[in-house]
C-alpha cells in the first residue's frame, strides 16, 4: 500500500513520528537513539525509520523543506499509516536577542502568510495551533529532565531568502509576535487539526537575525541532541 511518496507498508510506522526536515538528521536520530531500527521508506531519499526507544516503538521520518513538502508527508502518515502524533524537530532562525543558537523552542502557535490552509480547505486563519496534549507532555518531560525550553510563537515562512526591500523581518515580531522562523509547522498543525490528529514542533535555534551566531550544516544535522532526546522522551509518554 505504498503511496507515490512513501514506500512503507501499513503498520510500518509507530503511532508517534518525529519529523525533522533533513533526511540525514532523521538517519542520525535513528542510528544514534533507536534500537531494532528498520528503514521503512527512502522514496526520493526522504528517509523514514521505525525502531524502539526504551522499548517503545517510535518512528522518525524527514519532511523535506517547506509547507508543500511536509503537507504531503504528514497527510499521508495521518491518513494512510494510522499515525496519531507528529512532532516536528527542526532548526530555526532567531528574530530576537534573547533566543541564542542551541536554545530549544517549543511552538505554542505558528503565524504564516502562506496560502497552504486556504488552498487545503478554505481556512483563512493565519495562525495555527499545536496539540495541547503533546505540548503539555513535552513541557512536563523537559521539567523532569531539567531541559530549558522557551515557549514561543514561531513564523512559518514560504521563503528562506526574503528580499530586504520587501520589509524588515522585524514586522514578524512587532505585528505577529513571532520570535523565530522555520518553514513547516503552520502546514503540519493545519493538517493535524483538519484530520483530528496530534502535532507539535520543537526547534533548535540554528542562527540569528540579530546576533552574530550561526551553526554549520553538519551541526544542524548531528548536534541538536538536546531537542532530539526531549522529543524521544516525550514521544514514549504519548
Ligand atoms: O532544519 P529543518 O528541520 O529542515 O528546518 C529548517 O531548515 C530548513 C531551511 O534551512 C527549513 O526546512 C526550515 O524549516
Ligand atoms: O534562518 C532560518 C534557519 C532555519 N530555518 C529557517 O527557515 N530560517
Amino acid at each position: 500500500m505504498a503511496t507515490p511518496h512513501n514506500g512503507a507498508q501499513k503498520g510500518d510506522f509507530a503511532k508517534t513520528v518525529l519529523m525533522p526536515g533533513d533526511p540525514l538528521r532523521a538517519k542520525f536520530i535513528a542510528e544514534t537513539f533507536l534500537d531494532d531500527v528498520k528503514l521503512v521508506t527512502s522514496v526520493r531519499n526522504v528517509y523514514g525509520y521505525t525502531g524502539t526507544y526504551k522499548d517503545v516503538p517510535v518512528s522518525v521520518m524527514a519532511s523535506g523543506m517547506g509547507m508543500p513538502s511536509i503537507g504531503i508527508y504528514s497527510y499521508e502518515l495521518y491518513t494512510q499509516y494510522d499515525v496519531e502524533n507528529i512532532i516536528r524537530i527542526g532548526s530555526a532562525g532567531s528574530y530576537v536577542p534573547d533566543l541564542h543558537v542551541y536554545d530549544v523552542v517549543l511552538a505554542n502557535s505558528a503565524y504564516s502568510g502562506s496560502s497552504f490552509a486556504r488552498v487545503q480547505n478554505g481556512t483563512t486563519d493565519d495562525v495555527m495551533y499545536p496539540s495541547v496534549k503533546i505540548n503539555d507532555t513535552i513541557l512536563k518531560t523537559a521539567k523532569i529532565l531539567d531541559i530549558p525550553v522557551k515557549v514561543e510563537r514561531i513564523h512559518s515562512s514560504d521563503v528562506f531568502y526574503e528580499e530586504a526591500t520587501n520589509g524588515s523581518f522585524e514586522r514578524y515580531v512587532t505585528d505577529h509576535g513571532a520570535k523565530a522562523v522555520e518553514m513547516e509547522s503552520f502546514a503540519l498543525f493545519h493538517n493535524a487539526n483538519v484530520l483530528g490528529k496530534g502535532a507539535a514542533c520543537l526547534l533548535t535555534i540554528s542562527d540569528s537575525f540579530v546576533l552574530d551566531e550561526d551553526t554549520t550544516a553538519e551541526e544542524r544535522q548531528n548536534s541538536f541532541t538536546t531537542m532530539m532526546k526531549l522529543a524521544l522522551e516525550a514521544a514514549i509518554q504519548l
